[in-house]
């Protein structure tokens, strides 16, 4: 469970000034869970998303993931918990390096986050590749032989290798063809019920992120502006903001 109180975030830009971008955000996230996060460009869903994954810490406020805030915790702590939060991006291929293979790529993650024993890594890794359905011929190949699907399988394999309890996707299935896109969809939904695992689902494309859950939170302005649970129609979305997004995206 992820808790996050009373989350604020500013930047200092030029002139000496600060631009606020989340502004006092209190949410829960529920274990075993799937959310949607939609809002238009520059509300702050990826500030959002980096202060969750711990990449930036928020000017104010607290993250508490299972009950323990961030703050203070040992070297050791803070690791297992980096383990606990993974993030994937919606470059694949920048976001793997492309002088490492691919195994090299989920082993550095493995060896910095996780305590499995090296005898068993190989075993490990060929099952995880296993598990986002590439074959391991693909673990002895540099990411610029693959596909931009087979990359993205890579960096789901290498987040989900250090089971992680929440997972922040920002806009992860952007730049995906529409098979190639459901497939990648339909694998996250399998692995979620799979690992049990807490997700937040960045996009712009609405019919995405109720594909993905029926728990829709709207951002605007770096506020969460709307919660919906249990979507069942367009017609749930009760914020006059949250319908003019729907609209213009269904128009
Ligand atoms: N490091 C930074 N320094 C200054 N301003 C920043 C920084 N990072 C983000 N911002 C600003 O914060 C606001 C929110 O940006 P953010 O990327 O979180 O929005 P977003 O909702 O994810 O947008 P998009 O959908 O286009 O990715 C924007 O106005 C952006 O310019």
């Amino acid at each position: 469970m992820i808790n996050i109180k009373n989350i604020s975030k500013q930047y200092h830009i030029k002139d000496n000034s600060t631009l606020e971008v989340l502004k006092n955000i209190n949410f829960t996230f529920k274990h075993n869970h799937i959310y949607s996060l939609i809002g238009e460009s520059g509300s702050g869903k990826s500030t959002l998303s980096r202060l969750l994954t711990y990449i930036e810490k928020p000017t104010k406020g607290e993250i508490y993931i299972n009950n323990r805030e961030l703050n203070g915790l040992s070297k050791k702590q803070l690791r297992r918990m980096r383990a606990n939060v993974q993030m994937v991006l919606q470059n694949a291929s920048s976001a793997l390096d492309p002088r490492q293979k691919v195994y090299d790529i989920i082993a550095e993650s493995i060896r910095n986050l996780t305590d499995i024993a090296r005898n068993d890594e190989k075993k490990y890794i060929e099952n995880m590749i296993e598990k986002v359905e590439l074959p391991s011929k693909v673990l002895y190949s540099y990411p610029n032989e693959l596909s931009g699907g087979q990359q993205k399988r890579v960096c789901i394999a290498r987040a989900m290798s250090v089971s992680p309890q929440f997972i922040v996707f920002d806009e992860s299935v952007s730049g995906l063809d529409v098979i190639v896109r459901k497939k990648v969809l339909d694998l996250l939904l399998r692995l979620q019920r799979e690992y049990k695992s807490t997700y937040l689902f960045i996009t712009h494309d609405i019919d995405v992120a109720i594909y993905m859950s029926r728990d829709i939170l709207v951002m605007k302005d770096g506020n969460i502006i709307e919660h919906v649970s249990n979507l069942k129609s367009y017609k749930d979305f009760r914020h006059e903001y949250s319908k003019i997004l729907i609209k213009s995206q269904l128009t």
